[in-house]
């Protein structure tokens, strides 16, 4: 990657300062298969490599990155162990599994109601031809509010807790120390600049203990560091919470449960520790994603008129039984759409252009090594394949800056899923995955059936950012009232 990466990480945090990493690798993947960005981890750039490095029979492991990022327990998501690993994911899987969607439907339409409730109350006229928006027509953020949407139906699913983000229109939570006492702050500068920070200094591992605390002397890392303290809290709080009214004996359906007892009722005797850091990915992994798909996919859409119209079409036509009742609450129920494939393909082609986890998920190889695109590389060798690097190959995804949704159709639509890295792939793939599809439908479903939205400009973007997800900016938009051709010949 540069003269230096072989010797030093520090080629690499430079680039991570940049926001923008992935899409530097994609350039250089271009010319190179394998590019060694720091002493000891190699990316590749060629999708034959995701068998090897993240199937189902890769004896690779998840690498240092994740145990000296980690809190006092391991999580989900940043255990190394495989048994350890396993035994954390089957106590959670019913609690994710598709069978339970059905019983999480009700936490997530009751969110699109007030999501729904703050979008009525800041229609406007609808826009006229060829006109931009009045900027004070822009009232809606809609990437915050979406955050507010997935933040509220996490707790929800999760916790059993109304944080209430979409009726205060604002993200200001408790956090509790570990003495106890107890500070406000407001959730989403604390959940990102924690991610920030790490992307930004975490590369030399061994280092990174020591470079994170001493960082804080510098104002820029200072002002991380401090929210980074604010977001551990978060969950202590929330999960404190949650206790109180499991000790109170209220037996609520939710995932907490499901870390508590199994489904007989015996205790699965966590230790404490183990609970929170269960609860803090959850919070975490569960809603800054999610969130950041929703805001990509309706800016694809708006900046893409054509594909807009065709999925509103498909929406209309799939739900022409419905009289106007539906209209009161304006909720698209998941049954109705979930099979619609114009609506699926649009998700899924907005999650290849812009993965909300875009980087390379660094695996460590065995002890024995491995051979990797039939080259051997030694054990203990961390090695990783950029989901926005494979998702830009123009030999599986022609023209693949453009937002094509048709690609993701039929036969040819199902070919290319081992080449969809969006939610990783294999054993240490995202266990969330089906929720965020019941909500990023219910969601765009309800708002495409509902309004109409414009975006400031024809030629306005979206800002990106690349920390250890790839978070977008402010998405203000003007939104209105959709006249529907049934309504109009009705
Ligand atoms: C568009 C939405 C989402 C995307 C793009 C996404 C992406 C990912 C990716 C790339 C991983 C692998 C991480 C790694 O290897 O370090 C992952 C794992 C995970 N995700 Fe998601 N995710 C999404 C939604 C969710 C939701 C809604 C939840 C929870 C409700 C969730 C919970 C998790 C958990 C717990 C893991 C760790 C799984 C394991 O290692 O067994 N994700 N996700």
């Amino acid at each position: 990657m540069h003269p230096l990466s072989g010797v030093s990480s520090i080629p690499f945090m430079v680039l991570a300062h940049g926001g923008a990493r992935s899409t530097y690798l994609a350039k250089l993947h271009q010319k190179h298969p394998v590019i060694r960005i720091s002493p000891n981890t190699l990316s590749y750039g060629d999708v034959r490599a995701i068998k090897d490095i993240y199937g189902h029979n890769s004896p690779c492991t998840k690498d240092e990155s994740y145990v000296v990022t980690s809190g006092s327990h391991f999580h989900l998501a940043d255990v190394i162990d495989k048994h350890d690993h396993a035994r954390k994911r089957k106590l959670l899987s019913s609690a994710y599994a598709i069978k339970n969607l059905e019983g999480w439907e009700h936490k997530v339409a009751d969110k699109t109601v007030r999501l729904i409730k703050h979008f009525d109350t800041c229609c406007t006229a609808p826009l006229k031809p060829n006109t931009t928006p009045a900027s004070e027509d822009l009232k809606v953020d809609y990437r915050a509010w979406t955050n507010f949407f997935t933040l509220d139906a996490i707790a929800d699913i999760g916790l059993s807790e109304r944080l209430g983000f979409l009726g205060q229109g604002h993200d200001r939570v408790t956090g509790r120390r570990l003495d106890g006492t107890t500070y406000e702050c407001d959730f989403r500068p604390a959940l990102y600049q924690n991610a920030r920070k790490q992307s930004l200094l975490v590369w030399p591992y061994a280092w990174y203990p020591f470079i994170n605390k001493v960082a804080n002397i510098i104002p820029f890392y200072g002002r991380m560091g401090k929210l980074a303290v604010e977001w551990d809290g978060i969950p202590i709080e929330l999960s404190h919470r949650r206790l109180q009214r499991y000790r109170a004996g209220e037996k609520l359906d939710d995932f907490f449960q499901a870390l508590m007892e199994d489904k007989n009722g015996h205790p699965n005797n966590l230790e404490w520790g183990e609970i929170v850091a269960e609860v803090s990915i959850m919070m975490n992994a569960g809603s800054a994603t999610t969130a950041i798909a929703m805001t990509n996919v309706l800016y694809q859409l708006l900046k893409n008129p054509a594909m807009m119209q065709k999925v509103v079409e498909e929406l209309d036509a799939a739900l022409e039984d419905d009289d106007d009742d539906e209209d009161e609450s304006g909720v698209v129920s998941y049954d109705k759409v979930k099979h619609l494939p114009y609506m699926r393909a649009c998700l899924d082609e907005s999650l290849r252009l812009f993965p909300p986890t875009p980087h390379g998920l660094p695996r460590e190889t065995p002890a024995g090594g491995l051979n990797i695109l039939g080259d051997y590389i030694p054990g203990g060798v961390s090695v990783a394949m950029s989901a926005f690097v494979a998702h830009r190959q123009e030999s599986i995804y022609p023209n693949a800056d453009k937002f094509i949704p048709e690609r993701f159709l039929g036969e040819e639509g199902k070919s290319l899923q081992p080449y969809f890295l969006a939610f990783s792939a294999g054993a240490r793939g995202c266990i969330g995955r089906n929720i965020s599809y019941l909500e990023q439908t219910v969601v765009l479903a309800s708002v495409l059936r509902r309004y109409e939205f414009a975006l400031k400009s024809k030629d306005w973007e979206l800002e990106r950012l690349e920390t250890m997800n790839w978070l977008v900016g402010d998405m203000p938009v003007k939104v209105w009232r959709r006249e529907r051709k049934s309504a109009l010949s009705g």
